[in-house]
This record gives structure tokens, sequence and C-alpha cells, in this order.
């Protein structure tokens, strides 16, 4: 291969989903893959794969062309700086995991760097240190969080390049115009069935069956988050609500990954699912008591399991 047609990517954060697209990009051509792990280190090492493994970014002592993050955003502003030595000028961030806001502290970080935005609807689990079960579902949709100080050819370039390597990893993906749309959506999606089913450690259906008022409460909690967005300019309807609620009725039962993160003691992903929407609610002068008291309410839970990162 001529070191022209390689593409460099690090891979951020090998849990569940960080797994599950290491695995995709792995299978791309021309793709010299390094990952970051911490607690599954040793397992995934012992593995044999054929991926660089670090523990710290800085360890690559090289710099990549795209940084892909699919740790858990806990604190998100943290992460650019552990990035820093592995960032180029070239070097294009991927992000792909739940919640809104997630780009801002990179942008800030990285002012001239291009960013690709991505929701997954990918289920999957860490059973294991080293071993992932992928639950359920494989989409993904894949967008530009638009650089207007990089020229919007370039960007394009960076997207479609990146595309293809989903493409050649034969994974299941949509590149859409607006993928603020999409992250809106799903986090309607989170800040419900994430919050209630870690909350009473109910499947979804458990959930709504556990009441009368329970699926009335499920409705305004959403409602609420679709007027933030709406009011964010993010062009979303409140019938998505009823939407999401009958995909969800029409799906089996499903737990979520911030009820795994409570069971198993861990940091719960607070502030891009509910933080975020709430503090924008807030500026705009919305009227959100549902969703601010459901934030309120689990940011006091999350106390139990906040530690420190290293
Ligand atoms: N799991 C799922 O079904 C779905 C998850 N998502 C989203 O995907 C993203 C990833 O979730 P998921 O794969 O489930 O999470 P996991 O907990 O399985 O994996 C997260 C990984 O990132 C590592 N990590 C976390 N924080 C940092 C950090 N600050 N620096 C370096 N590594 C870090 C963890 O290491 P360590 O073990 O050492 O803590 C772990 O290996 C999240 O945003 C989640 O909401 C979206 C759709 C579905
Ligand atoms: C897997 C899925 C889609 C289930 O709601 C999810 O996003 C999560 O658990 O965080």
């Amino acid at each position: 291969m001529a070191a022209s047609d390689q593409i460099d990517i690090l891979l951020y954060g090998l849990g569940a989903i960080g797994s599950f697209y290491a695995f995709i990009l792995s299978r791309a051509r021309n793709v010299r893959l390094t990952v970051v792990a911490r607690s599954n280190y040793d397992a995934v090492k012992n593995k044999g794969l054929k991926i660089t493994m670090v523990k710290y970014p800085a360890e690559a002592q090289s710099t990549f062309d795209y940084i892909v993050c699919a740790h858990k955003a806990i604190d998100q502003p943290s992460v650019p700086k552990r990035l820093e030595p592995v960032v180029n000028e070239k070097t294009t961030i991927v992000i792909i995991q739940n919640g809104v806001g997630n780009e801002e502290p990179f942008r800030e970080a990285f002012p001239g760097a291009s960013i690709l935005s991505c929701v997954t609807w990918v289920g999957a689990r860490q059973t294991e240190p080293g071993i992932v079960a992928h639950t359920k579902s494989e989409d993904m949709q894949i967008g530009l969080f638009p650089n207007h100080s990089v020229e919007a050819s370039l960007e394009k370039e960076r997207l479609d390049r990146f595309a293809s390597l989903l493409t050649q990893g034969k994974t299941i993906f949509q590149v859409v115009p607006d993928i603020q749309v999409q992250r809106w959506e799903k986090v309607v999606w989170n800040a419900a069935w994430n919050s209630l089913t870690t909350l009473t450690m109910l499947d979804t259906h458990s959930w709504l069956k556990s009441s009368p008022g329970a699926l009335p409460l499920t409705r305004r909690l959403m409602h609420e988050v679709i007027h933030v967005a709406q009011n964010c300019n993010v062009p979303l309807e409140q019938s998505l609500a009823d939407l999401l609620i009958d995909k969800i009725l029409g799906m089996h039962a499903i737990g979520s990954s911030m009820q795994v993160d409570a069971k198993n003691e861990r940091p719960m992903e607070i502030e891009i699912i509910l933080g975020y929407p709430v503090r924008k609610g807030k500026e705009l002068g919305l009227s959100i008591p549902t969703l601010e008291t459901i934030y309120i309410i689990l940011t006091g839970m999350n106390q139990r399991f906040t530690r420190t990162v290293i």
C-alpha cells in the first residue's frame, strides 16, 4: 500500500459501540487502525487483534486523519485536551455518541478541524472486558457539523471518504443533510427511555404499563424536549413523541445504555442527554418542568457514581 493511500484512524473509547465500529473500520481497505482502550486494555490486547492498542492517545506518537470518539460523553470538555497531541490540521473528528451539544468542546479546542457527527441505533453491550454483544439493530446517520472556516468541498471530501470506509465495512448508514435533526430526534428518545428505565429500573414496556400516569408523563417529557429543539431551529414535529412511543411498543421491551451504567454504578450521560436541552430551554425562557425535574433527580443519582476519570 502506498503511504499516501493509507488512512490513519484513532478510535477513542473501545467500549460496546467503539468495538462495533472498530470492527467495521477494520474491514475497510487501507485503514490503519489504532485504538485507545482503558479498563479492557489487557483483555483485548491478549486476543491478538491486528490493531494497534494504546492506553493514552499521546502514546500513538503520530497524528491521525480521523479520530473516532465513541467514549461515553461523561466529561466531554476534558477529552479534546487529551487528543491534542494526535490532532493536526488534516484531522477530522468523528463523534459517535448519544446526546446533543457533543460537538461544541471539539469545535472550541480544534477550530480548524472538520467534525462528522453520527447517531447510531446499534444496541450493544460489553458483557465482560473485551467481549461485546451486539444486541439489537444496526443503523447510523452521519453528517457534517459544518465548519465555515473550512472549504465546503474539503469538508464534503472528508465526509465522503469516511462514508466510503463505512460502506467497505458493510454497515448500514445514511449520510444526511442536517444531522442535528437526527441528533435531536434521538435525544427525544434517550431523554425519555434512558431516563425512565434508569429511574425505575424497569424495561420500557413494564414502565409504560406501571400506572395510568406513565404514558402521559413520557409523552410530556418528549414534548418538552421537542419544544426545546424547535426553539433551537431544529425542525421536529410534536407528533414525533407519538411516533417514538409507537416505535417502542412495536419492539421488544428494552432497557437502555444509561440503565446499564446505573446497574454497573458507572457515571451516566446526564449532561448531553438532559442537561444541554435543559440549559437551552432555560436560556430561551421555555416552560420545561418535567424535563427539568427528571434532570435534577438524575443529577442527584449520578453523584453516587461520579468518580475521577483518568
Ligand atoms: N451501548 C449502546 O447500545 C448504545 C450506546 N450509544 C452511545 O455510544 C457511546 C458509547 O457508549 P457505549 O459503547 O455503550 O459505552 P461503554 O461504556 O460500553 O464504552 C465506553 C468506552 O469508553 C471508554 N471511556 C469512557 N470515558 C472515557 C474517557 N474519558 N477517556 C477514554 N476512554 C473513555 C470506556 O473505558 P472504561 O471501561 O475504562 O471506562 C469504555 O471502554 C455513548 O455516547 C452512548 O450513549 C448509542 C447507541 C446505543
Ligand atoms: C440502544 C438504544 C437505541 C436503546 O434506546 C440507545 O440509544 C441507548 O440505549 O442508549
